[in-house]
């Protein structure tokens, strides 16, 4: 069974476009949103960051302090309500498409919501999520027939999956046979209790504690060369917002397990 190289890993997410990986730099990383189409908007700001809504997520290099897009929660409502573009689906490719199915439904609480083999074209689809496609963002995984592994590559971060309880979702992660590549705890240079996991391909998962989150698939974090030209990008040709931009001059180490490091 062959391997494919590294360029042909990654499918696409909906509205980004992952970039080179970023050299050895400080963490700089923001968070970008479209509303969610009818998302049931709460007047808590960090419910508005967790409805449906994919917040896209970058560390990159030449950085400076930003202000968000919003001087006001009020402000970020309506724009949310009023915007009806809304991410829909990251694809990329698996090497057994059943395996991965199985991981995801099983350790990470998705659920298979369809699947659909191309025979014609020799490629298998599946899409998993939190909840319909109608509302909630949602995983598009491909099965190329014959091609059992990928290169991911350095520009591919990690994926976000809030819950609850992080010690608990990890532990049985680990009982089913799961990854763990980074141990509950506080995130460096920050409050926030994340873990890191690995899939049956090698793709990362950020576990973070924030409980009730509406839509637990919170993030896709992408490595970027310079990171105002990516938010411009996102702001001016996919309707994004930024909604938070955080400077981290002190972590050049990367502390998870991305293999990126200073
Ligand atoms: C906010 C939360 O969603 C994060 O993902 S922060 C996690 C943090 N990220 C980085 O350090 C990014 C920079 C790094 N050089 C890279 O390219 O990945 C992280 O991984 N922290 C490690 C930890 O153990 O806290
Ligand atoms: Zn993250």
């Amino acid at each position: 069974m062959r391997a494919l190289p590294m360029a042909v890993s990654r499918g696409a997410v909906a509205c980004a476009t992952p970039a080179a990986a970023a050299a050895a730099v400080p963490r700089r990383s923001m968070l970008l949103s479209t509303a969610a189409a009818g998302a049931a908007l709460q007047s808590d700001p960090i419910r508005l960051m967790s409805t449906p809504k994919l917040k896209l997520r970058a560390s990159a290099g030449a950085a400076q302090a930003a202000a968000t897009s919003f001087s006001s929660n009020d402000e970020a409502f309506t724009w949310a309500k009023k915007d009806n573009r809304r991410l829909l689906h990251v694809v990329y490719r698996v090497g057994d498409i059943d395996r991965t199915i199985k991981f995801y439904t099983e350790c990470l609480g998705m659920k298979l919501l369809r699947k659909r083999d191309i025979p014609e074209e020799k490629y298998t689809n599946a899409f998993l999520g939190y909840g319909p496609e109608e509302t909630n963002f949602a995983i598009e995984l491909t099965y190329n027939y014959g091609v059992d592994s990928y290169d991911i590559g350095a520009g591919f971060g990690h994926f976000g999956i809030a819950t609850d309880d992080v010690a608990k979702t990890v532990e049985l992660i680990r009982a089913k046979g799961g990854k763990v590549t980074r141990e509950p705890g506080p995130v460096k240079g920050g409050k926030t209790v994340i873990a890191f996991i690995e899939d049956p391909d090698g793709y990362k998962f950020e576990i973070l504690e924030r409980p009730g989150t509406p839509e637990p698939l919170c993030q896709v974090m992408l490595r970027v060369g310079d990171l105002d030209r990516a938010i411009s990008f996102y702001e001016k040709a996919c309707g994004m917002k930024l909604l938070r931009k955080r400077d981290n001059p002190e972590y050049k180490v990367h502390g998870g397990d991305d293999g990126v490091r200073a």
